[in-house]
């Protein structure tokens, strides 16, 4: 359902801060698939997620969710086809507006107007019914500024409006690295909840390999702008972190500590 043929893209080309994010990367995931991605720093593991979402275009190459062009989708097709979750809490919110009318834009997002009057009605019901689930009475606080909210609540509350309107793919960039274990392991089963209740398409990127292997059924490495390992189902299941590292040390013959892959 995710198609993404032969994409380079290289920033400042021709200058000396020349910097080559991604080289002939192919990649493609069916519907339903939950991909973990880790890698070095500079590896192209944001410039992938940019590229997925439209925010910006390859040098070459294509990108097609369920046959259409990112690229050609109109910016409300755009929104509707792609959920995003960033890695810090303020990124996905607006602060200075209420749990609810956060909720609203997102829920609007995507929606042709005529769309958007007819779910009007009783909507904030559907919302309150949508926080419940989150298990942090976050229902009860629909008139509340979401600047209010701490960065865990912040970032279940980017999760649920990245979700819950269905998009085909959902893109998450390092979405608990900036909480703090506890909160990152809520935020964490949440995604898995989500992901779940809706049946959605997946890329995560991660610096924690731990959770790269645990969540998802498959796993892509990259290394200075290539994939460099694709392991995926009973493979995965079996992994180590200590099977990824040593993988990535024979496949590029170098040495790769924990420090590089773990931020
Ligand atoms: N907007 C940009 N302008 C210039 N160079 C960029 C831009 N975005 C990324 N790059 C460069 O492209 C390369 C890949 O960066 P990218 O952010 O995709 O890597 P990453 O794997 O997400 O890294 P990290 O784990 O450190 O966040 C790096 O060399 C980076 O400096």
């Amino acid at each position: 359902m995710l198609h993404l043929t032969g994409i380079n893209k290289t920033f400042f080309p021709g200058t000396v801060n020349e910097r080559r994010a991604l080289v002939d990367v192919d990649l493609e995931l069916k519907e339903r698939d939950f991909v973990t991605v880790i890698g070095s720093n500079g590896a192209g593991k944001s410039t992938l997620l940019n590229i997925v979402s439209g925010s910006i275009k390859p040098d070459t190459g294509s990108v097609e969710i369920d046959g259409r062009a990112v690229t050609k989708l109109t910016d409300y097709q755009r929104a509707a086809y792609i959920g995003r979750v960033f890695q810090n809490p303020s990124a996905g919110t607006a602060p200075h507006m209420t749990i609810e009318e956060n909720l609203a834009i997102a829920y609007m997002r995507g929606k042709r107007r005529g769309v958007r009057r007819a779910v009007a009605k009783g909507r904030r019901d559907y919302f309150k019914e949508q926080l419940a689930s989150l298990e942090q009475g976050l229902e009860d606080r629909l008139d509340d500024w979401v600047g209010l909210l701490s960065g865990g609540q912040r970032q279940s509350l980017s999760l649920l409006m990245a979700t819950f309107t269905h998009p085909k793919v959902l893109l998450l960039d390092e979405h608990t690295a900036a909480l703090d274990p506890q909160r990152a392991a809520s935020v964490t089963k949440l995604t898995v909840d989500l992901v779940e209740r809706h049946s959605l398409t997946t890329l995560m990127v991660t610096h924690n390999m731990e959770q790269a292997l645990s969540m998802g059924n498959r796993l892509i490495m990259m290394h200075e702008g290539s994939i460099i390992m694709d392991v995926a189902g009973a493979k995965k299941k079996s992994m180590t972190v200590k099977d990824l590292l040593t993988a990535f040390s024979s496949i590029r013959g170098a040495e790769l500590s924990d420090r590089t892959l773990l931020s």
